[in-house]
């Protein structure tokens, strides 16, 4: 059984959807500037929830926007003196890249610029329904008071609602919310039965997500500063024309901070994700995103990020080490304390899934794969059992297929690979028994500069990725 938090309602609860198919939507990112670490964790989450999803046998559908129309990508247009679509092509290039490099895999990337009918559309079922109204501007808003369960999402009282915005003079009521804006002089625009003008935020991803993952659907996400207006909006419009619930589970994300303020665009404190890559590299990022639960706020700090490097060489050598003993081949007899080993390590792989299985605990999972690795150095090294060390191999592939963090040890075409480099270092070492040092050397320098590293000892070679 797998157990979400459900932001609505705020409870763990028992995941269960049809046809084994989870269909995932997550508000991605505002395309006016550099993707930050912060989104960085947000979208990492989301792929190992997803990742050990596919992993537990389900079909994972993923679905992130892109918002390419946006009061602050018009904005960045006027102060660099470029066009709004320029902005948004170069971020989200930029977003796409970074998406590709942390391997966060995504099934569809919709863009609100290519969405515009659809969403005229989603407007007009909202009118027709008594949901919407037009205002003298053109603009249209969206009647909260014909939602009766506005704010339930986000536990939000009516008075506490923050009613600062721009549009106020013209709203039925303060907390109305605009789904189409007039147009003003120098911003893009569409046509409309309204008039000119562009869709407003919430609305593209309520569009956007009904069409693509249907009018009921499993899993929507973001960070946490989403819940409220963003998701509570896109709820109230969606169910109001659909006439039913809309989303299943709603998965949010705490923030990445730095100096314990959320890293944000607006606050100028952001670390761009394609910087902190070529800094630390996408495994050390996505071990550091993971090592913290996705709903406690994680801090930028060096240190930490360090510690990720070492504890992911520390799991590569065990990883060496477990190979190494099924190179060896099988044994004739296993001991009783190799019983309990092998024991032992089963333990250790369930309690990883039951963390897992446990709202996606990535901190505490992580933990019992260390206790894994521990197991591998003080026992396996030694007792060279290979069903012991089968076993344990299995658990850092199911722990892998989540973190992506040693996909080189672990990933696929890897035994050919191992095959070839088996071969080169027996080469090298019958160089090596002839005397003919030179040789070797080359060979060992060619290995190291492919990122393989030949472990001599004195009997035998082995080697592993550095
Ligand atoms: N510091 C952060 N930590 C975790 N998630 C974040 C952080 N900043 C943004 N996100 C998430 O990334 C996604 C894209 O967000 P968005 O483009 O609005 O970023 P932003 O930096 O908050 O921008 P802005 O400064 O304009 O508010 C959203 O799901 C958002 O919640
Ligand atoms: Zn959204």
């Amino acid at each position: 059984m797998i157990q979400v938090f459900n932001t609505f309602g705020r409870r763990l609860e028992e995941l269960s959807v049809e046809n084994n198919t989870i269909k995932m939507y997550v508000c991605g990112p505002t395309v006016y500037d550099y993707l930050h670490i912060g989104h960085g964790r947000t979208f990492v989450a989301f792929d190992a929830m997803s990742r050990y999803l596919r992993l537990k046998g389900y079909n994972v559908i993923r679905v992130q926007n892109i918002t390419d129309i946006d009061d602050k990508i018009i904005n960045k247009a006027k102060e660099t003196n470029t066009s709004w679509e320029e902005v948004a092509n170069t971020y989200s290039k930029d977003y796409l890249d970074n998406m590709n490099a942390l391997k966060v895999k995504i099934d569809l990337h919709p863009r609100v610029s290519t969405h515009i009918k659809e969403i005229l559309e989603f407007i007009q079922g909202l009118i027709d329904k008594g949901h919407a109204y037009v205002a003298p501007s053109g603009s249209v808003y969206f009647d909260v008071t014909s939602f009766p369960k506005y704010g339930e999402l986000s536990n939000t009282k009516m008075e506490e609602w923050n009613q600062g915005e721009e549009f106020l003079k013209e709203k039925k009521h303060p907390f109305d919310f605009a789904l189409w804006k007039a147009w003003k002089p120098g911003e893009p625009y569409w046509d409309s039965p309204w008039g000119k003008g562009r869709p407003g935020w919430h609305i593209e991803c309520s569009t956007m997500a009904t069409r693509y993952l249907g009018e009921q659907f499993d899993i929507h996400g973001g960070g946490m500063d989403l819940i409220f207006p963003h998701h509570e909006n896109e709820r109230a419009q969606s169910e109001s024309l659909i006439g039913k619930k809309w989303v299943k589970y709603w998965i949010h994300v705490a923030f990445l901070t730095i100096n314990g303020e959320k890293m944000s665009k607006s606050l100028k404190n952001i670390i761009p994700l394609k910087e902190a890559l070529k800094e630390y590299g996408a495994e050390v990022l996505r071990y550091w995103f993971l090592s913290s639960h996705y709903r406690s706020s994680l801090d930028f700090n060096e240190n930490s990020l360090q510690q990720s490097k070492s504890s992911i060489e520390r799991l590569k050598d065990a990883v060496s080490i477990v190979k190494d003993i099924i190179k060896e081949g099988p044994k004739s007899y296993a001991s009783d304390d190799d019983i309990k080993t092998q024991k032992e390590i089963i333990t250790k792989i369930s309690e990883y899934n039951e963390f897992m299985s446990n709202d996606f605990d990535t901190s505490n999972a992580l933990a019992k794969i260390h206790e894994l690795a521990n197991i591998v150095f003080t026992k396996l090294q030694y007792s060279r059992d290979l069903l012991g060390a089968s076993i344990a191999l299995e658990g850092f592939r199911q722990f892998n297929e989540v973190f992506g963090v040693m996909d080189k040890e672990l990933g696929e075409a890897l035994e050919s690979i191992d095959k070839i480099i088996d071969t080169v270092i027996e080469i090298r070492n019958t160089l090596r028994n002839k005397k003919m040092y030179d040789l070797s050397d080359q060979i060992r320098s060619a290995l190291a500069d492919a990122g393989i590293k030949i472990l001599d000892s004195k009997d035998k070679s082995t080697w592993r990725f550095q």
